[in-house]
């Protein structure tokens, strides 16, 4: 009975909250103006950084257009973080079919999650807090992009961080209190991911704080919540300026295409498709491109700026040849590895659900285990060839979940896993308690390429992408696999019986359980992109011929029209890639301002 009163109290308390979270979120604006000083096409984690640092100046006024729906209160339910990507927040964009990698998937092909919902890919990511080491920017720079340096991003990461990790918090040269995006651990974790940090221990690793001064070693994981819940892009900078009245948000409306002159190269607005409806609407100063790292370029393609020979097939009016859509990125993960354990010490949906105290202690308090996101609780980064260097630079992580795919049965579909994979292998024992490990090649050396399939705005662009088309970052996932079991074998997970889920992969029984070819064949078939999509506007000096904007993040050749998110980066960082896409937002915001304010760009 005093449970059916908690969940009671619980449910008032989250619809009230939900409530709130709604109105809080800036207005789909009633009216658009025939033009603004500048338009900023996506809201998702660098946009709405964008849209919050240009507002600022009360004498600019800024038009902020977003694909997707509303954000909604229940996607920031940390343990609900998979959900969402069959609901109308995903574009559910896949990888074109590979006969050499997504071999278990359905129809060959991995998904491609992204956001489509004010805050983008924010509101339906896993909420991991990385920034990635100081050596991939000073890289950056190295590549002749001036300014990008880890002394010049580092400012950029603590101005939008609040820290709220009492012993992070110290340590002031790395970690700020004062920024937009609140970083906590979860208010749970299962004992499982105590003997993760304790096994790398064990195995000789650190335990360290990934985003302070070095970054290698083992932790439980830093996470974009506030008070246990998502602390998403458009609720860490959004809601706060839904009353400035310089600022207009437009919603469930699709830019179909930048309006460039021809004949000047000038960008002067967009048009745009809501409630099929067309708009058209003139940009001053400036139009922004924010939409990721897939409609980034899609765009961009669609507006004549982009590879000559596939737009001229596509019988698109070229105004620019620039190398768009290639160099697509992503950090290559298999999800073959999977542990199981003989006590109750994992998380299972189903048996949370069932004993209910956990939703009861989630909807009153946001503590306990629907507070993980998506099951996620420690991180590793190793530095293969230096493994004993304390500063060394991480070529693999180690993503640890106190879960897998016996789990929660619809993982399985999520992940686009074909259904007698899921019956064969994990469906007998689903419900065990278990947990799973996914390594991740952190310097791809595979590169992908997002295509346009025609002319039409509505057609979804192609994604090929074949993960594993370097061998060494297939190799890199073998060597994964083998620390992941390394760590199953440590004192810390024997106390819990840990043990490799044997049961072969249909396609790969033929070769010898747990030999190299045998999980060879398991990283091609189980591949899994985490997501990280960037790259495919890269930003370089105007010497490479793959980059399409310059270190201002101006697209080369065209006037007045830049891209800020994760498309620009030239090669991605060892991190997850929402809060660098943020700080790119931040960064990428300043330079407009500055080049404004100086005059650089005449009005
Ligand atoms: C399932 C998943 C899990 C992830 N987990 C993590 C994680 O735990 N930690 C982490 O750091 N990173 C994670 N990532 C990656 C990270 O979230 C993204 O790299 C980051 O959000 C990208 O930011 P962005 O600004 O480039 O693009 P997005 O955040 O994707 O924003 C682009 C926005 O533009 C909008 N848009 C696109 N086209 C148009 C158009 N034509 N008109 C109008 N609007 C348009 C989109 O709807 C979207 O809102 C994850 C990603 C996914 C998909």
């Amino acid at each position: 009975e005093r449970r059916n009163l908690g969940l009671l109290e619980g449910l008032v308390k989250f619809v009230q909250e939900g409530t709130r979270h709604f109105q809080e979120e800036p207005q789909d604006a009633a009216t658009v103006l025939p033009e603004y000083d500048f338009i900023i096409v996506g809201a998702g984690s660098a946009g709405s950084v964008v849209a919050n640092r240009l507002s600022r100046n009360p004498d600019w006024n800024v038009l902020l257009i977003e694909a997707g729906r509303p954000e909604n209160y229940v996607m920031d339910i940390p343990i609900m973080a998979t959900f969402f990507q069959f609901s109308d927040a995903n574009w559910k964009y896949k990888m074109e079919p590979s006969s050499t990698v997504c071999l278990g998937m359905e129809n060959r092909q991995c998904t491609c999650p992204r956001g489509k919902v004010v805050g983008g890919s924010s509101v339906v990511n896993f909420m991991i807090y990385t920034r990635g080491n100081k050596r991939d920017y000073n890289n950056w720079e190295k590549l002749g992009n001036s300014g990008w340096g880890y002394k010049d991003v580092l400012p950029y990461f603590l101005e939008i961080e609040e820290m709220t990790i009492p012993e992070l918090t110290k340590d002031t040269r790395f970690h700020s209190t004062r920024g937009e995006v609140t970083i906590s651990y979860a208010p749970f974790h299962t004992p499982l991911a105590d003997a993760f940090v304790e096994g790398g221990r064990e195995l000789g690793h650190r335990i360290v704080d990934y985003n302070g001064e070095t970054q290698t070693g083992f932790s439980l994981l830093q996470t974009t919540k506030r008070n246990g819940t998502r602390w998403s892009a458009s609720r860490a900078f959004l809601h706060p300026m839904r009353d400035r009245n310089n600022f207009h948000l437009k919603k469930r409306s699709q830019v179909t295409k930048i309006l460039i002159d021809p004949s000047t190269k000038t960008a002067y607005g967009v048009e745009f498709v809501q409630n099929k409806k067309k708009y058209v609407v003139r940009a001053k100063k400036e139009v922004i491109l924010s939409a990721g790292a897939v409609n980034s370029p899609q765009l961009l393609m669609l507006s004549g700026v982009g590879p000559k020979q596939h737009l001229t097939a596509l019988n698109i009016p070229v105004i620019e040849d620039l190398s768009v859509g290639y160099n697509l990125m992503d950090h290559p993960g298999s999800l073959g590895l999977t542990f199981t354990v003989n006590q109750s010490v994992g998380l299972i949906l189903n048996e949370m659900l069932n004993d209910g105290s956990s939703l009861v202690e989630y909807l009153n308090y946001h503590k306990g285990p629907f507070s993980v996101p998506a099951g996620c609780e420690g991180i590793a980064f190793i530095d293969t060839k230096n493994p004993s260097d304390v500063d060394g630079d991480p070529d693999l992580e180690i993503l640890f979940f106190g879960a897998s795919l016996l789990s929660e049965k619809s993982l399985y579909k999520t992940l686009g896993i074909r259904e007698d994979i899921y019956k064969t292998v994990y469906e007998p024992v689903e419900d065990t308690h278990s947990w799973s490990g996914v390594p991740l090649t952190l310097k791809p050396k595979s590169r992908g390429r997002i295509m346009l399939k025609s002319a039409n705005p509505f057609h979804k662009p192609l994604i090929y992408y074949d993960l594993f088309e370097d061998p060494q970052d297939l190799e890199m996932q073998l060597l994964g696999i083998k620390k992941i079991i390394d760590l199953s074998n440590t004192k810390a997970f024997q106390k819990y019986g840990s043990k490799v889920h044997n049961y072969p992969i249909p396609d790969c029984k033929h070769l010898e359980f747990g030999s190299d070819e045998y999980w060879r064949c398991v990283i091609r078939h189980l591949a899994v992109g985490i997501w990280h999509l960037s790259g495919t506007c890269k930003m370089g000096p105007i010497s490479d011929q793959s980059s399409v904007v310059d270190e201002r993040l101006r697209v080369y050749g065209i006037n007045r029209l830049r891209v800020i998110d994760a498309s620009i980066m030239p090669v991605v960082p060892a991190a997850h890639t929402n809060v660098p896409s943020m700080m790119l937002g931040a960064k990428g915001a300043d330079m407009v301002i500055q080049d404004w304010k100086t005059g650089y760009l005449k009005n």
